[in-house]
C-alpha cells in the first residue's frame, strides 16, 4: 500500500506535531505530511528507530522532519518535547496524539502501578500536549487536534481494561476540548482505526487465523496497514474539514 496521491494545498508549510511518531501508523503520518510540503516534528522514546526513520526520509523526499526524544508518560518530558516541537517549527497548526502502547493485560494481573502505567502511556499526555500547544494555536488564528482512540474499547476486548478505558476516555477528551477550543478556532476530532496491521502487532499479537477472524467482520475484505490512516488524518488536518469538529472517524474496512 501506498501513501494517497491526494494533495492538499493548505497544508504547506503548515506546521504538523505527531507524537509517536517514529514507528508503525506515525511513521506513516510524518512521511504523508512531510509528502503535503508540511514542516513536521514528532515525539518519540524509541531513539534509534526515530533517528532511522529521520534520515530515511530525508534521503527519499529532500526534507527532514524534526525529531524529539521524550518519554510521554513523564507529563514533564512532554511539555518541554511541546515547546522544543513549537521552536522547532516556529508555530503549530495541526497535533496529532498518535503515541500509545497496547499491553495485554489479564484482569487479575493489573496493579495499582500498571493500571497508572497504561494511562499514563495511552491517555494523559493527550491532554497534556493539547494544554501545552493550544495557546500557541489561538495566537496563530487555530490548528486542527487529532486524537487517536481504537475500536478496541467497543470490542469488550478482555486482556486491556486500562487500554480500553484509556481509548473510551480519548472520546471523551475529544469533545471536552472541541468545547473549550472551538471559539478559538481549534479543531478536535479523534480517528479510531480498527486492526491495522503493522509489524509491530504482527510481531506480538497477531496471527494468520485473527486477522483472518478480522477480515471475515470487515466489509472490506483486504488487510488494513499504516498508510490507510494517512488520507482521513490529511482530511481532518486540512481546512476541507473546516466545520468539523467533536467528531469521530472509524477507519476499521466496515466493522462498525
Ligand atoms: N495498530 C492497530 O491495529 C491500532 C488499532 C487501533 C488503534 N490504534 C492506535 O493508533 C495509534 C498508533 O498505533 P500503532 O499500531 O502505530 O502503535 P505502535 O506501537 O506501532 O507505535 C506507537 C509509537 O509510540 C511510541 N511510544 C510508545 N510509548 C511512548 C512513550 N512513553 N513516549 C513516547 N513515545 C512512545 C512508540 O515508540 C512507537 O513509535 C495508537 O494510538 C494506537 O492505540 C492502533
Amino acid at each position: 500500500m501506498t501513501l494517497p496521491s491526494g494533495q492538499f494545498p493548505d497544508l504547506r508549510n503548515r506546521g504538523v506535531l505527531v507524537t509517536g511518531g517514529g514507528s508503525g501508523i506515525g511513521a506513516a503520518l510524518v512521511e504523508g505530511f512531510l509528502r503535503q510540503g508540511a514542516r513536521v516534528a514528532f515525539i518519540d522514546i524509541a531513539e534509534d528507530a526515530s533517528r532511522a526513520l529521520a534520515d530515511k526520509l530525508a534521503a527519499e523526499t529532500g526534507q527532514r522532519p524534526e525529531f524529539i526524544a521524550a518519554d510521554l508518560r513523564d507529563v514533564g518530558a512532554a511539555k518541554e518535547a511541546a515547546a522544543a516541537a513549537i521552536a522547532a517549527l516556529g508555530s503549530i497548526g495541526v497535533l496529532v496524539n498518535n503515541a500509545a502502547r497496547d499491553d495485554r493485560q489479564p484482569l487479575e494481573a493489573v496493579t495499582e502501578d500498571s493500571w497508572d502505567e497504561s494511562l499514563a502511556v495511552n491517555l494523559s499526555h493527550f491532554f497534556f500536549l493539547s494544554q501545552a500547544i493550544a495557546p500557541q494555536m489561538r495566537q496563530t488564528g487555530g490548528g486542527s487536534i487529532i486524537n487517536f482512540s481504537s475500536i478496541a474499547f467497543m470490542l469488550n476486548m478482555p486482556e486491556m481494561p486500562a487500554y480500553s478505558t484509556a481509548k473510551a476516555g480519548i472520546i471523551g477528551l475529544t469533545k471536552s476540548l472541541a468545547g473549550k477550543l472551538g471559539p478559538d478556532n481549534i479543531r478536535v476530532n479523534a480517528i479510531l482505526p480498527g486492526m491495522i496491521v503493522t509489524e509491530r502487532q504482527r510481531r506480538l499479537w497477531l496471527t494468520e487465523d485473527s486477522i483472518a477472524q478480522m477480515q471475515e467482520k470487515q466489509c472490506l475484505k483486504r488487510i488494513l496497514v499504516a498508510e490507510d490512516l494517512v488520507g482521513p488524518c490529511l482530511f481532518l488536518a486540512s481546512d476541507c474539514s473546516a466545520a468539523m469538529t467533536a467528531q469521530t472517524m472509524i477507519i476499521d474496512g466496515g466493522v462498525f
